[in-house]
């Protein structure tokens, strides 16, 4: 049968990737597909040819993204630039034209799917999306298809590479945050605005997909609460190490009474958990299902080659159904269209769990007393409490403490309680806990 032509809108990390694999592993492929995929267009602003294996097997290739989208003769639209626009309108017009379209694009799949996905139903082409989450990591695949028999109650994942790159660097080299940035740009792994990685807000777009994927709910990336790691300090990292946890970058979804939980931020784990020993460019995804029970997902979640793993999987999947009647696809999102049901994201201060805190008081008796006082008052128990002896001539001690779980709303009033005292210093450091055994 004649090779499936495909047009590829980017030539970055993941678009030059996308060329290596699909040259490299070109008769695997079209023996898995049933037919060979050809490049017949790429298009890129720019790009470095040394870099990229397999670039003469591109039939053409320019500037303008446009061109690739209208040609006629292309079936398939690959969408490597990132960002919202154009992307957006980019990856709509393929659509209009009848042509499938596979993404790697998160933050277009997080803050458009809803729309895309609209567009693409109506249209009856199919829009793949597995790169955009945990990179080389097969979890779109198993929440749709592996695991839809279950019941989804949560999903923990360390699922931006740069993220957890940098916290493994600080923690077994004592590395300063700047450097490991600059190390995790110059591998690729970083998004083009290195922001994202760092605030969160990468890690936002994953979880947002993943839990619409694992509950059946539409995107709802602006109700994801988003905590960066550029306020980790290397104190707390020595302070949770002593006391037997890591500090990761988690993304959490979890059903619990009255919503969903949906949020991003740093999180002390036990040490001897598999997802605290996930270190480096790595990802890993948790899952809970109530038939499975816990299952757990690893592998690079970032970088060229990775990522063009799912990218090319994507396209055989497409390549594979591109004869099949639309309604009998696998749906977008995992469920129906039609039974998507809008379960209300919890406000953070409602969701339960517990904490570390580190504060600074002043070294004098009664001190300690008021602020048990006040985290008992607001119903915070401690679990364990560590004082920090003040150097010599200091007056002020350390406190690090870590409380068993409790509503978010009644720490909060806690610990602005504790911050009103004259005899703390400065802000209460507080990184939430997780033991991810339920
Ligand atoms: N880098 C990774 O490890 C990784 C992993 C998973 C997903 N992603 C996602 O893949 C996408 C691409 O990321 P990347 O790291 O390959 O980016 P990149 O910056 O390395 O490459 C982007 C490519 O698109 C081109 N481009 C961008 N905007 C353009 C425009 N307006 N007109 C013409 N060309 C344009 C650039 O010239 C370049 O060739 C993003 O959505 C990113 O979030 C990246
Ligand atoms: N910037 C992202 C790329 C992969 O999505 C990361 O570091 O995880
Ligand atoms: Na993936």
């Amino acid at each position: 049968m004649e090779a499936v032509s495909i047009g590829i809108l980017g030539l970055g990390t993941v678009g030059g990737g996308t060329v290596t694999v699909l040259t490299r592993n070109a008769r695997e492929i079209a023996r898995r597909a049933g037919r060979g995929i050809e490049i017949a267009r790429a298009a890129a602003r720019d790009y470095r040819p040394e870099r990229i294996e397999g670039l003469n097997q591109i039939g053409q290739i320019g500037t303008d993204l446009f061109a690739v989208v209208e040609d006629p003769s292309i079936q398939v639209i690959v969408e490597l630039i990132g960002g919202e626009s154009p992307a957006f309108e980019l990856v709509m017009r393929a659509i209009e034209t009848g042509k499938h379209v596979v993404t790697a694009n998160k933050a277009l799949i997080a803050k458009r799917g809803n729309e895309i996905f609209g567009a693409a139903r109506r249209r009856g082409v199919m829009v793949g999306f597995e790169a955009a989450v945990a990179g080389g990591i097969p979890i779109i695949k198993a929440l749709r298809e592996g695991l839809a028999a279950n019941h989804i109650e949560w999903i923990a994942g360390i699922i931006n590479g740069t993220g957890n790159f940098i916290l493994t660097q600080m923690r077994d080299h004592g590395c300063d945050f700047a450097a490991a940035l600059a190390d995790a740009q110059a591998r690729g792994y970083a998004e083009v605005d290195p922001t994202l990685d760092i605030e969160g807000i990468d890690a936002a777009h994953k979880l947002t997909i993943l839990a619409s994927l694992a509950f059946g709910i539409p995107l709802q990336f602006e109700h994801c609460f988003t905590e960066g790691i550029s306020r980790i300090d290397p104190e707390d990292i020595a302070n949770a190490a002593e006391l037997g946890y890591r500090i990761k970058h988690l993304g959490i979804a979890r059903r619990s009474a009255g919503g969903i939980e949906l949020r991003v931020h740093p999180t002390l784990l036990p040490e001897r958990r598999l997802l605290a020993n996930v270190d480096g460019v790595m990802n890993a995804i948790l899952v809970k299902g109530d038939a499975v029970g816990p299952t757990l997902f690893y592998g690079a979640g970032a970088g060229a080659l990775p990522t063009a793993s799912s990218v090319v999987a994507d396209l055989i999947d497409v390549v594979r159904a591109l004869t099949t009647d639309p309604n009998h696809r696998v749906p977008h999102l995992a469920f129906q269209p039609d039974e998507l049901v809008d379960i209300p994201i919890l406000p953070m201060d409602a969701i339960q769990t517990s904490y570390y805190l580190r504060l600074t008081a002043l070294d004098r008796l009664g001190v300690m007393g008021r602020i048990a006082t006040i985290l008992g008052e607001e119903g915070v128990s401690i679990e364990a409490i560590e004082q920090r002896a003040p150097a010599a001539g200091e007056t002020h001690v350390t406190l690090v403490m870590l409380t068993h779980r409790v509503i978010e709303g009644q720490m909060n009033r806690a610990i602005a309680r504790i911050e009103a005292l004259d005899t703390v210093q400065g802000r209460v450091k507080r990184i939430r806990m997780e033991s991810l055994s339920g």
